[in-house]
C-alpha cells in the first residue's frame, strides 16, 4: 500500500456539514467578535480560541462555549456524532480555534502537537482552501543525501495527501496523518484546478475529488479553471485531555457575563 493510500485511511471528508444559513451565521457571528478576542497566533493567521485558553503545561483552564457553536448550529453535538471523538477523554470536543485566512494567506506545514488528543475536524466557511499532508523524508530516501541538515528542508515538499476542502465541509483527521505528519495550506491568491481533479501547478491529485459536494468543480467547459481563494475562516475542533478544575462560582459567573 503506498504512503498516500495508508494516510487517506486516516482521514474523512464530509461535505455540506453545515447549511448555508448557518455558515452565513456563523460568520456574522465570528466577523461581529470584538477585537480583543482576536490573537496573533503563532506561525498562522488570527485566530479566536474558544473553550478556554491553554497552560504553557497544556492544561485546559474551561469556559463555556459560545452559544453560536452550542446552540445554533449545534456543532458541538454534530461534530460528536460523527463518532470522531468516540475514544477520547470526553468523547467530544472541548476546545475551538478560529482562523481567518485572506487571499494569498496559508499556514505552514506543521504539526499539532501533544496538547491534544490526536483527532481533529475541522470546519471550513467562506472559501474552499487545498489542505495538504506532508511526511518527513525517510531515512534512505534520494533526497535525503541532498538536503541540508535543517529542520525546514526535512520535510518531503511532495504532499502524501491533497483534499479540496469545499465552504461548509467538515475534515477529520486522526491515526498516523495526526501523529506523524505534518499538514499546511500554501500561500496562494487562487488554485488551477484541472477537469480531471489535479492541481495544475503543483502536479498533485485531489484526493477527496469524488466525495467533493458541489458540481461546481466539474460542471465546467474549460479544462482547467482558475478559481480565486477568498476569505476562509476554519473551526478546528478538539479534545484537550487535560483540563483544570474551576469552581463552580466561577464557571457561574463566566456563563451570566
Ligand atoms: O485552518 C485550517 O484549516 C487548519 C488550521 C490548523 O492546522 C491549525 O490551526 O493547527
Ligand atoms: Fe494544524
Amino acid at each position: 500500500m503506498s504512503a498516500a493510500r495508508t494516510a487517506l485511511d486516516a482521514v474523512y471528508y464530509i461535505p455540506h456539514f453545515v447549511t448555508i444559513e448557518e455558515e452565513e451565521y456563523l460568520i456574522r457571528k465570528i466577523q461581529g467578535s470584538p477585537l480583543h478576542a482576536w490573537k496573533q497566533l503563532k506561525n498562522r493567521s488570527n485566530g479566536i480560541i474558544s473553550g478556554g485558553e491553554l497552560t504553557p503545561r497544556n492544561v485546559l483552564i474551561p469556559k463555556p462555549f459560545p452559544s453560536y457553536v452550542e446552540n445554533f448550529p449545534p456543532l458541538i453535538s454534530r461534530v460528536t456524532a460523527t463518532h470522531a471523538f468516540e475514544g477520547s477523554p470526553h468523547h467530544a470536543p472541548n476546545h475551538i480555534l478560529m482562523n481567518e485566512y485572506l487571499p494569498g494567506q496559508g499556514i505552514m506545514p506543521h504539526e499539532d502537537g501533544g496538547a491534544y488528543y490526536p483527532v481533529v475536524a475541522t470546519l471550513s466557511l467562506g472559501s474552499h482552501a487545498l489542505f495538504h499532508y506532508y511526511q518527513y523524508y525517510q531515512e534512505g530516501s534520494p533526497d535525503v543525501s541532498d538536503r541540508r541538515d535543517t529542520a525546514a528542508t526535512s520535510i518531503d515538499p511532495n504532499p502524501v495527501a491533497t483534499l479540496l476542502l469545499e465552504p461548509r465541509s467538515l475534515v477529520i483527521t486522526t491515526g498516523s496523518l495526526y501523529k506523524c505528519h505534518l499538514h499546511g495550506i500554501e500561500e496562494r491568491t487562487n488554485d488551477q484546478i484541472t477537469l480531471d481533479g489535479r492541481l495544475a501547478d503543483l502536479g498533485v491529485a485531489i484526493d477527496n475529488w469524488n466525495q467533493l459536494g458541489s458540481e461546481q468543480w466539474k460542471c465546467r467547459r474549460d479544462s482547467e479553471a482558475v478559481v480565486p481563494r477568498t476569505t476562509r475562516y476554519s473551526l478546528t475542533c478538539r479534545d484537550i485531555p487535560k483540563v483544570a478544575a474551576v469552581a463552580a462560582g466561577s464557571l457561574l459567573g463566566a456563563m451570566r457575563r
